[in-house]
């Protein structure tokens, strides 16, 4: 061999080989989710470190790349917790709801839209001028009304705390027409009322991000609502390991609800609200394992578990 001349060791083309049968894999599934929207819910348990909260950025890159249209919806429930304790400021969850004080509301808001939200932007943008931030406050994007939860028969008052009332699409697809990625912050302007004239009250309400999600992907016509957290995925008997459940549909979820505890209550609500509301699927992923969000779109065998409408399960 000459200086300019450098070998290739012998396993390198076995190896090309199971590399190209994952793009070839892909493909189908490229073919299928170009030009539709995918909504990402980006739990705050799931950003765990750089490495991870870099690949998410480059998963929804990628997305982006190869026509699909990702809709960004972050959580940052450790983040807020953190700032809480830092400030002094007490809060509790009630059914993986957090009980929100107007104090600690300043600090949801500052924590999602100041914090969290910036970080990912910049991490999307480190690859090109994509992704823009918007809270629910922006551009009239969410309606809220008070939400209660029901524990044991009784109606628990959950504070500042809202549900989706109304979602306006145009927020979104105008900067996904544009070639943009949209990222949610899931604080909402509340309205006194569901009904199309409802006047704002001038208060802000913290939404839960999963719930948001849900409103948001069923709003937008989504073709999948993906939640990336910090389990495999959904376990009948949690926190039995060997429980993970890969597909259900929604009667069975419906039914299993009740049995759901802490921040499951609300992620599971909203794959069901989402499949109910005509998304085809609604996926929990293991955020944990960098690209997973990828896998669970571009292969066949998906990762975490699915949510499916009743006829498809059969
Ligand atoms: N049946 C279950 N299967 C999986 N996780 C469960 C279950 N019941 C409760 N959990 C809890 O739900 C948590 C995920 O919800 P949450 O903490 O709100 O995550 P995120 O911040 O990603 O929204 C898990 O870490 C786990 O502790
Ligand atoms: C009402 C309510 O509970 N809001 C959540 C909003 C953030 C969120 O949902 O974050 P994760 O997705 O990381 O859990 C909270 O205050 O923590």
């Amino acid at each position: 061999m000459t200086s300019s001349m450098k070998p290739r060791d012998a396993g390198s083309l076995s190896s090309a080989g199971a590399k190209a049968s994952v793009l070839v894999e892909a493909l189908p599934w490229i073919q299928k989710f170009a030009g539709e929207t995918i909504v990402i819910k980006y739990g705050g348990n799931a950003m765990i470190n750089d490495e991870l909260r870099r690949a998410f950025a480059e998963d929804v890159v990628f997305l982006r790349h190869v026509g699909v249209n990702p809709v960004v919806v972050h959580g940052g429930g450790p983040q807020i917790n953190a700032m809480l304790q830092t400030l002094g400021i007490e809060s509790e969850f009630r059914a993986g709801q957090r009980v929100t004080t107007p104090e600690a509301m300043e600090v949801v808001r500052m924590v999602l839209t100041g914090q969290v939200g910036r970080e990912l932007i910049g991490l999307i943008n480190s690859h090109g001028p994509y992704a823009v931030g918007l809270s629910g406050e922006d551009a009239a994007l969410l309606r809220a009304t008070r939400s209660t939860v029901e524990i044991d028969g009784e109606t628990v008052d959950l504070g500042l705390v809202g549900e989706v009332s109304g979602v306006n699409p145009d927020a979104i697809t105008d900067l996904l027409d544009a070639g943009r990625i949209p990222v949610i912050s899931t604080i909402a302007p509340e309205f006194d009322s569901t009904a199309e004239n409802a006047a704002p009250t001038g208060e802000v309400l913290n939404v839960n991000a999963d719930l948001a999600a849900a409103a948001v992907a069923s709003a937008l016509g989504a073709a999948k609502l993906v939640m990336l957290t910090d389990v495999e995925g959904l376990y009948a008997n949690w926190p039995d390991k060997s429980s993970l459940i890969s597909s259900l549909s929604t009667t069975d979820l419906r039914a299993m609800l009740p049995s759901l505890e802490s921040g499951m209550i609300p992620k599971m609500t909203a794959a069901l609200k989402a499949v109910e509301a005509g998304v085809p699927r609604a996926h929990v992923v293991d955020g944990r394992a960098p690209h997973s969000m990828l896998l669970e779109i571009v292969t066949t065998e998906g990762v975490g578990t699915q949510i499916v409408p009743d006829e498809e399960a059969a």
